[in-house]
């Protein structure tokens, strides 16, 4: 028999009173994977994060964690949970906060390697309330990994953490996924996603709306952003029946500089050549992660308002 997957979670949907914060959603997690939720403030990242790790409970739909209840103890050894606030005895120190947590699980990571994977070697004898935001984080990070989980989530782990620290962090990450572990991640900075995601989950307004790798993703979104300077005003009618999409002309003292993104941009600048349009500064690139994302979101929302209409 196979072994069943991390996470599945099979038609969930989250209501809080009369809100519902997540809404039918269907996910399987591969082993080994970095899964990145991605979605704007409120959209339900959390919400689902927490359904997962077993601290809510779906009001439809059901979540398993490698076959089981999230909440049950075998699937919570397996299982490393870092919350943007976890909430930790602020008294304590870091020192004896990671040998504390060490004991719940069967078979811990080495303390030094903890302390090292979280850069907190000048910080043992420090109170957790005593630490920045920064290291806070990281003494989170700590104890999200200090069972050697084979299963990793992380609410927006690397707020407030410094671009060195969020580096060193992103490496210990892609490593643990790189030794098969695997974790679900919330962010708001594409970069990261960017530079770590296998799976990238797009969650809008409770409902999933996109899932795929980055190159996916990408592909969705129309091929190339296009953008150049004239020397003269232009309107839009000079690119009508051309394929251009979210077509922007920005009038500026001595030019006129003009965005769009194109599956066919060659067309587009043989046809402005052919009516002798003079361009400056012509830059031809294809679109990142954060575009793709912002496309996806603009187009969800204009099918959300053709069915209200
Ligand atoms: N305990 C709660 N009671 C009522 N509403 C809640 C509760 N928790 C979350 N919500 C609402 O559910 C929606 C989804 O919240 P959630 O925290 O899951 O979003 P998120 O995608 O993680 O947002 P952010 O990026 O801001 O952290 C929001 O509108 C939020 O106000």
């Amino acid at each position: 028999m196979s072994r069943p997957s991390p996470v599945v979670l099979d038609g969930v949907s989250k209501d809080y009173g009369s809100f519902r914060a997540v809404s039918d959603l269907s996910l399987e997690l591969t082993p080994g994977q970095i899964t990145v939720l991605l979605g704007s403030n409120g959209a339900g990242k959390t919400t689902t994060l927490s359904m997962m790790t077993g601290l809510r409970k779906p009001t439809l739909g059901r979540v398993r964690v490698f076959g089981l209840e999230p909440a049950d103890p075998r699937a919570r050894t397996r299982t490393g949970v870092m919350l943007q606030d976890s909430g930790v005895p602020g008294v304590l120190r870091v020192r004896e906060l990671i040998r504390l947590f060490r004991q719940y699980y069967p078979a811990p990571l080495d303390f030094d390697q903890v302390v090292e994977m979280a850069s907190l070697r000048g910080q043992l004898n420090t109170r957790a309330q005593d630490l920045s935001g920064g290291q806070r984080q990281r003494l989170y990070f700590a104890l999200a990994v200090c069972g050697d989980p084979e299963l990793l989530f992380l609410d927006e782990p690397t707020v407030a953490m410094d671009v060195d620290s969020r580096n060193e962090f992103l490496g210990h990450i892609r490593a643990l996924a790189d030794r098969g572990r695997t974790v679900v991640l919330t962010t708001h900075y594409l970069a990261e996603a960017e530079r770590l995601a296998d799976r990238v989950v797009v969650i809008h307004r409770s409902r999933l709306i996109a899932d795929g790798s980055k190159a996916e993703l990408k592909a969705l979104t129309a091929g190339k952003r296009v953008s150049f300077t004239l020397p003269d005003p232009v309107d839009a009618t000079e690119f009508e029946g051309l394929p251009v999409e979210g077509l922007e002309i920005s009038p500026e003292p001595e030019e006129t500089v003009v965005r769009f993104h194109s599956t066919r941009p060659e067309e587009v600048l043989s046809a402005l050549a052919l009516r002798g349009t003079r361009l400056r500064d012509l830059e031809v690139v294809g679109v990142d992660l954060e575009e793709a994302v912002q496309n996806l979101v603009h187009q969800a929302n204009r099918e959300t308002a053709e069915v209200q209409s």
